[in-house]
């Protein structure tokens, strides 16, 4: 479904240079649910960000579902990210003048042909599979730090995505709102066929995916 070749990352500014990636390649299966594990500043942000094509590699090449997206447009790529993946952060990255009814349905505001209709019905059917349908019109300020992530988990897969890339998905919730979180990224992986990439740094979430890919130094160390 991805897969990296020969991937390198080099900061560049007029002084200063950082390698964040040296020559990775990773293979990440369909319907595979993967995490990636690190220290701090070994390079897993910049990795998601290029397999999430939210930022180009200096070097190398990704395919993603049989296509070469490294020599996409930019328009091209936007396209693509529109229509194949979704993303969660670990801050939630909702708008907190809009409901949450409105956040969910955001994607779908770039995609043509989608009526105002159709998007309300998608929309509550994500906000029904992450189990929110009772707080529609709330704000995202009137939420749990749990319910706020699942809410951005509803505006991921509003779009029904090929692939969810996820960064620290847990990282600001305690250990239950991480579990509920974590057990719908679960059941999404193994009821929908989708694949997940998630970075994290806890140990017992990693666990429960299906692999866990080490990095230190801006390279895969297993
Ligand atoms: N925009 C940028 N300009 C220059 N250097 C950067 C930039 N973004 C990241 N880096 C550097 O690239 C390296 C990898 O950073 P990255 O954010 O990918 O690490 P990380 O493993 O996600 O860290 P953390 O776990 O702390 O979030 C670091 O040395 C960082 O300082």
């Amino acid at each position: 479904m991805i897969q990296l070749l020969n991937i390198e990352k080099i900061y560049r500014t007029d002084t200063i240079e950082t390698t964040a990636l040296n020559n990775v390649n990773i293979n990440i299966n369909k319907g595979e649910f993967v995490s990636i594990m690190g220290p701090s500043g070994c390079g897993k942000s910049t990795l998601l960000n290029i397999m999430g094509l939210l930022d180009a590699p200096t070097g190398g090449s990704i395919t993603m579902d049989n296509q070469s997206v490294t020599s996409f447009s930019r328009k091209r790529l936007a396209a693509f990210r529109n229509l194949k993946l979704g993303f969660i952060f670990q801050s939630y990255h909702l708008i907190n003048d809009l409901s949450v009814i409105d956040n969910v349905e955001l994607p779908l505001l770039y995609r043509s042909g989608i009526s105002g209709a159709e998007r309300r019905k998608r929309a509550l059917e994500a906000l029904g599979k992450v189990g929110l349908s009772a707080r529609t019109k709330h704000y995202p300020n009137q939420l749990s730090g749990g319910q706020r992530q699942r809410v951005a988990i509803a505006r991921a897969i509003i779009g029904n995505p090929e692939i969810l890339l996820a960064d620290e998905p847990t990282g600001n919730l305690d250990s239950a709102m991480g579990d509920e979180v974590m057990n719908l990224m679960l059941h999404l992986n193994k009821t929908d066929g989708t694949t997940i990439v998630m970075v994290t740094h806890d140990e017992q979430m990693a666990k429960k995916t299906q692999r866990v890919i080490h990095f230190f130094d801006g390279q895969q160390v297993s």
